[in-house]
Order: C-alpha cells, then structure tokens, then sequence
C-alpha cells in the first residue's frame, strides 16, 4: 500500500536553522513527514544523494506584463522560467500589464490568466497610484499581498508614480488595512531633472545614465518615505536598494522602531556599471548597476542580516526595445527571474562564503514571513506546502540563451559560468522541473 504521493530520498535539508540530511515524505501537496528515514512507500520516489534540498524560492518581485502586454513576457513562459530556477512562488508586480492592477477587475483579469497559466504558484501585487486611493480596499479584499507605488517616473504611462500627497494619504488607508507598502524608492526630482540635463548637454553614455540616478536620488527617497511610515505607522518595503547607504537607512530606521524591509536584486550583488558599459541597455535598470565598491557593500550588509529580502525584479522587453536605442531611451529592466539562485550560490555561497542558510533566509523564509505566507512556504516543514529546489551545488554549467524561458532569450548573466544547477522544482506537491525540462515542455 501506497502511503505517501511522493518519497525525496537523502538529501541534505537546507533550512534557515541548519542542515540535516533525511528523507521528505509528501502527500496532498503537503510535507507530511521529515524523517533521517522514512519507511512508507510513495508513487513517486525522487533519489536526492548528494544533492541539497531548498526550500523552494519566493520571489517577490517579477513583472510578467499579462494581460496586456505578454508580447514582453507573459505568465507561462516567466513561470517556466522560475520553475527552472528553483522557484516555487512568485508575486507580480501591478504595473507593466494592460490594465495594471490597480482595481478589483484587472485583480481579477490578472488571477485568472495566472490561474490557467502559471506552473508555479503566485501571489499578486496591488498597485497604489493617484487615481485609486478609494480603490485600495477592493483590491485588499482581493487579496493582494501588498501594494506598490513608485516615488519616481515608473517608464509606463498607465502606472503614474505617487507624489508626497498620495503617499501620506494612501499609506493611511494601507496602515487602517493592516497592509504594507512596496515602494520603488528614487527622487522622481532629482532624476527627472538629472536626465534632462545630461541629454540636453549630449552626456549620453552608459556612465552618464548612472549619474542621472545617484545613489542619493535613493537616499533622499527612502529617508522621506520612512518619515512617511513613521507618521502614518505603515508597513513598509523598499524594493531594489541598489547600494550599501541605502541599506544602512533602512538598518537605522529598523533600530528606531520602524516596521520596515529592504530587497536588493541579484543584479546589484554581480554585475557593475563596467558592465553596462560592455552589455549595453540589457543591463540597464533602475536603480542602475553601480561600481564594485557597492556590490561588496551589499554583501556584507547580507551577511550581517541587514538584507531582508532577494527578489528578481525581472523586468523585460522585446529586445528592440534595448537595441539600436540610446541608453537613456532603451527600456530599464533586467531579465533575471531564472538565475536568482545561480547568482545567490555562484556570488554568495562559492565566492563569498556566504552559507546556504543564509541563502534560504533571504530568499525563502524572510519573504514568506514578511508577507504571510510563512509557514506554509518558505521553509521545509511537516505541514509546509511541498515547494523544493533540488540543487546540485557542484555542477557548474555555463549558461545559454537557450536555456532561457523567457520570451525573450536575452539577459546578461549569458555566458556567465555557475556552480549550482537546479535539478528538480517542486511546486505545491508536483514536479515543475526535471532533466532539464521544465513540465510544459
Ligand atoms: N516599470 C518597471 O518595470 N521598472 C523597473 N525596471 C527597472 O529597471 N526598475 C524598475 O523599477
Ligand atoms: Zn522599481
Ligand atoms: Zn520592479
């Protein structure tokens, strides 16, 4: 007798407290046993020797741009893409999709392509605009994991940034929501401004670009909106601190007593403004890449606890959207869903000595905690959802365009060799991702 769906079969169990190694019984989508050994028989037995088994990935920041735009990515081909990254949750960002999600009704527009599409699961973003302060509830009732706004021009003309007066005033509706906030923190001033003035004066080069968004363009962002949460109480989470300064604002905000986190990006922790001069607009994004000082300035502050969150920020366009345009005009977006954890074990854990625990806490554990889906995700446990990356720390594989499943096979991390290749994504009790093959395929 069958007593068990499926049996993963000694691994070594990486969870935020330790390591150990033993044997997953899953049954109903569920972790209903952990155990050194487990006796009962499954359908299905996964024999994980010498591999590492994760908690799979919540990755709280993806633009997958459907309905609407899904000529740019689209819920099947970026779900697949995180289903081969170790992913086994994502939460979409409002903006970027046609209509964004900034009522009830694109909330639901949105649910039910990802209901038929994703082979992962998701949560959605609300987003907080000028226009829709009275339509927060709706979308709270929806259930929304959270809203997001943008302090600066967010590139899309259908998502419109929120100035100080939409910010008070809608983190007072989110505060009596007992929600929390996601702001995309750059001066909408001092860039605007920056930008206009590098163009007019022909400063167009990729090192220009970067100095039109300074890093304090974000400290000056993110110490008003923390005055912001102080007064109104808010939950706040500032997505993208692309420099150790910003973190430390955030950290000191923390030691005051205020309810805030940070994410920071794979980009931010592995590529420089070196490589966006070489790469050209694929790398662009903002906050843009910075010098190598900050990347090991962000590591650090990882290490020390300081980081709250990783998320990917995918963020893509057609690529004729990133060629033959000028650096300021290309789009800004970096396409990363699928190499998070490539990056986190290649930069992190080989380079950096970074531990694998720390790995899961900034990846799994502290985005489903911060955003309530702890511990039903983010971590291994009898009763947990059965959401597992199965890694193989010590193949390194040099990555492709075509291993890509994104719509658009581009990114800058091709080329890039990694140490650290997924071998099977387990989503809610399923295998999402096997020899090479994401289940879609
Ligand atoms: N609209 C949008 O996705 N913008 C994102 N792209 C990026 O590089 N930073 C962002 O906030
Ligand atoms: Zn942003
Ligand atoms: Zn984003």
């Amino acid at each position: 007798m069958q007593t068990y769906d499926k049996i993963i079969r000694n691994g070594s169990i990486v969870n935020v407290e330790g390591i150990k190694k033993g044997d997953i019984a899953i049954k109903d989508g569920k972790i209903v046993e952990i155990a050194e050994r487990i006796n009962g028989s499954a359908a299905e037995e996964i024999d994980a020797t010498g591999l590492h088994v994760l908690p799979g990935l919540v990755d709280t920041h993806v633009h997958f741009n459907e309905p609407g735009r899904a000529e740019w990515e689209g819920l099947a081909t970026g779900s697949a893409s995180l289903a081969a990254g170790g992913v086994t949750t994502f939460f979409d960002m409002p903006l970027n999709s046609t209509p964004p999600t900034i009522d009830g009704e694109a909330f639901d527009a949105k649910a039910a392509l990802a209901e038929e599409k994703s082979v992962v699961d998701y949560r959605l973003w609300g987003g907080m605009v000028p226009e829709n302060l009275d339509k927060l509830e709706e979308l709270h009732n929806k259930g929304v994991i959270g809203f997001k706004a943008f302090m600066s021009n967010s590139g899309i003309a259908d998502f419109g940034y929120a100035e100080d007066v939409t910010l008070f005033k809608g983190m007072q509706v989110i505060k009596g929501l007992d929600s929390i906030l996601a702001v995309h923190a750059e001066s909408d001033i001092i860039t605007g401004q920056l930008a206009n003035y590098m163009k007019e004066n022909g400063q167009v080069s990729a090192r220009d670009y970067v100095n039109s968004r300074p890093i304090l363009s974000e400290m000056e962002a993110v110490s008003r909106i923390l005055a912001y949460a102080e007064a109104t109480g808010c939950k706040l989470h500032v997505v993208h601190a692309s420099s150790g300064e910003v973190v430390q604002i955030i950290a000191d905000a923390k030691k005051r007593g205020i309810d805030v986190t940070v994410e920071t990006c794979p980009h931010y922790l592995s590529l420089t403004v070196s490589d966006l001069e070489k790469l050209g607009p694929i790398a662009k994004c903002a906050p843009p890449l910075r010098d190598e000082e900050h990347v090991e300035s962000l590591w650090q502050l990882l290490k020390d606890g300081e980081i709250d969150v990783i998320g990917s920020d995918h963020s893509p366009s057609p690529l004729d959207f990133k060629e033959g345009k000028g650096i300021f005009e290309a789009w800004g977006g970096i396409s990363g869903a699928q190499t998070t954890l490539n990056v986190l074990l290649e930069e992190g854990y080989w380079k950096r000595e970074v531990s694998l625990e720390k790995i899961v806490q900034v990846a799994a554990e502290n985005p489903a905690k911060r955003f309530g889906l702890y511990p039903a995700k983010g971590t291994i446990a009898a009763g947990s959802d059965a959401d597992l990356a199965i890694v193989n720390l010590e193949e390194s594989f040099t990555l492709q365009a075509e291993d890509l499943r994104y719509r658009h096979k581009y990114s800058p991390y091709v080329g890039r060799t990694f140490r650290g290749k997924v071998q099977y994504t387990v989503s809610n009790g399923e295998v999402v991702f096997a020899d090479n093959k994401v289940v879609t395929e």
